[in-house]
C-alpha cells in the first residue's frame, strides 16, 4: 500500500466533500499505516522473480492458443461459466514452474486456483487433456531454462489439482487465475494471468501479465487498433511500487496512478460484460460525480493494470445480487494498483480482506481510484446505492 505523508493526508481531508465527517471504514482506508506488518521487512524478490516467470510463460501458451482458437477449446463449466484449453494450460504452467523454483517448499506449497481437474477426468475429455499436455510441454520446451523431460497427461492433472488450497490468514498462499477474463479471451479481446503471493493473510506481491494490452496508455486511443504494440507485464511488491515492462523483455519502469484530483477530467473502467457489473449504477455514480468522459469497458484484471498506469482514474464493480467476489479475480491487480499509489475499497469503503479463504466476502461492489478522488467517489457510490435501494422498495 502507498505510505500516505501528512501533506497528502491534509490534502484528502479538506478533499472531502461539503468538510462532513469522513465515514470511519474510508478513514481507516485512507490513513491506516501498511497494512502489512510484520511481513512488510521480507523481500520477496525471489517470489517476484518466479511470479513474473511463470505468468511469463502461461502468456506465451495463451498467447498461441487465442491466436488459433478452436471451438472444440472451449468448454462450459458446471456454472455454465466458459474454460479453454489456456485456462488448463496456464494454471498447470504456473504451478509447475512455481513447485519447481522453490523445492525446499514442497510440504508447505499452498496454491489457491480457480481451475480444477474435475471435468478433464470424464472419459469425453481425453483428447483435450492430451492438446493441453502438448501445449504445456511445447511451452515448457521452449524456455531454454527448463530442461525437463516431457509432463504426462497425469503430472499435468496433478499441476492443475495443486491449485486447490483454501487459502486463509495464516502463512503463505499463491493465488492465481490462470486466465482472467475468459469471455474477453474467447472474443479475442482483453484477458489477463493473474498471480499473487499473500503471507499472512496479506497480499505481498502480485503480477499481472496482459498480452492484448497496448503498452502505451489506452485512454488516448482505440484499444482494438492493431497499430500499437501489445503485451504488458505489472509488477508489484509491498513497499516496493509497482513497474511495467513488456512481456518480451524491455526493462521494467515505474508507474503511478492517475493524478487527477478534477472528477470533470476523469475517465472510469468497468467490465466489457454486462453481467459481471450494473452499468447503469456505474453511469447513475459517474454522473453524480461529474463525470464527462464515456466509460471504458474491458475484460479482465487488465482494468487494474491500465489504472495503475493512469490510463483512466476510476474503475468501478457492481455485481448482480448474490455474486460472490472470488479473491484471485483481484487479489494481483489489488497490489498493482496500491502501490501504483491507489486505493482499493468495497462500496462501504472497507479494504478488502484476502485472508477469509477463496471468496472476498464484502459489502455490495469494489471500486479502486487515487486517494484525492475517494472520498467523493464513496460519497456518490452511497447517494446512488441509496437511491437504487429507495426505488426499488
Ligand atoms: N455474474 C458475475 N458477476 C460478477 N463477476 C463475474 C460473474 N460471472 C463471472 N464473473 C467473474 O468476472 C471475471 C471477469 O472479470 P471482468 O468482468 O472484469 O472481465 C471472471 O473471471 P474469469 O474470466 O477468470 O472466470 C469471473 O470470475
Ligand atoms: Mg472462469
Ligand atoms: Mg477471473
Ligand atoms: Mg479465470
Amino acid at each position: 500500500m502507498a505510505s500516505i505523508s501528512s501533506g497528502s493526508l491534509t490534502r484528502v481531508l479538506y478533499s472531502y466533500p461539503c468538510k462532513a465527517k469522513i465515514p470511519k471504514p474510508l478513514y481507516s482506508l485512507l490513513f491506516k499505516k501498511s497494512p502489512v506488518v510484520g511481513v512488510a521487512s521480507m523481500s520477496y524478490d525471489k517470489e517476484l522473480a518466479a511470479a513474473k516467470k511463470a505468468a511469463s510463460l502461461a502468456a506465451r501458451l495463451c498467447q498461441k492458443v487465442q491466436k488459433a482458437l478452436l471451438q472444440s477449446d472451449v468448454q462450459s463449466k458446471s456454472d455454465k461459466s466458459p474454460v479453454t484449453v489456456a485456462d488448463y494450460g496456464s494454471q498447470a504452467i504456473v504451478s509447475f514452474v512455481l513447485e519447481r523454483e522453490f523445492p525446499s517448499d514442497s510440504e508447505s506449497f499452498s496454491l489457491v486456483a480457480e481451475e480444477d481437474s474435475g471435468d478433464l477426468r470424464k472419459e469425453d475429455a481425453q483428447e483435450t487433456l492430451e492438446r493441453i499436455t502438448k501445449l504445456v510441454n511445447d511451452t515448457l520446451s521452449s524456455d531454454e531454462t527448463y530442461s525437463v523431460s516431457p509432463l504426462s497427461a497425469n503430472d499435468v492433472l496433478a499441476a492443475i489439482d495443486s491449485g486447490k488450497s483454501e487459502g486463509g490468514s495464516h502463512g503463505r498462499h499463491w493465488v492465481l487465475d490462470p486466465i482472467d477474463g475468459t469471455k474477453g479471451f474467447v472474443r479475442g479481446d482483453q484477458y489477463a494471468i493473474a498471480l499473487a503471493l499473500l503471507d499472512e493473510g496479506k497480499v505481498v506481491l502480485g503480477v499481472l501479465a496482459c498480452p492484448n494490452l497496448p503498452l502505451s496508455s489506452i485512454g488516448s486511443h482505440d484499444q482494438h487498433s492493431s497499430q500499437y504494440k501489445v503485451g504488458c507485464l505489472f509488477s508489484a511488491k509491498v513497499g516496493a511500487g509497482t513497474d511495467m515492462q513488456s512481456l518480451d523483455g524491455s526493462p521494467p519502469i515505474k508507474v503511478h496512478v492517475s493524478a487527477i484530483e478534477d472528477p470533470e477530467e476523469a475517465s472510469f473502467f468497468e467490465s466489457f460484460e454486462a453481467a459481471h457489473s450494473m452499468h447503469d449504477l456505474s453511469s447513475s455514480i459517474a454522473k453524480k460525480l461529474g463525470v464527462k468522459a464515456p466509460p471504458v469497458r474491458i475484460d479482465s484484471q487488465a482494468k487494474y493494470g491500465a489504472l495503475s498506469r493512469g490510463d483512466g482514474a476510476i474503475y468501478l464493480r457492481f455485481p448482480h445480487k448474490g455474486y460472490r467476489e472470488k479473491i484471485w479475480d483481484h487479489a494481483a491487480g489489488y497490489i498493482v494498483v496500491t502501490e501504483a499509489g491507489g486505493v482499493v475499497a468495497d462500496a462501504a469503503g472497507n479494504a478488502l480482506d484476502f485472508s477469509r479463504g477463496r471468496y472476498l466476502d464484502l459489502d455490495t461492489g469494489i471500486i479502486v481510484t487515487n486517494l484525492k478522488l475517494m472520498p467523493s467517489l464513496l460519497k456518490a457510490v452511497t447517494e446512488s446505492l441509496n437511491e437504487k435501494a429507495s426505488s426499488s422498495s
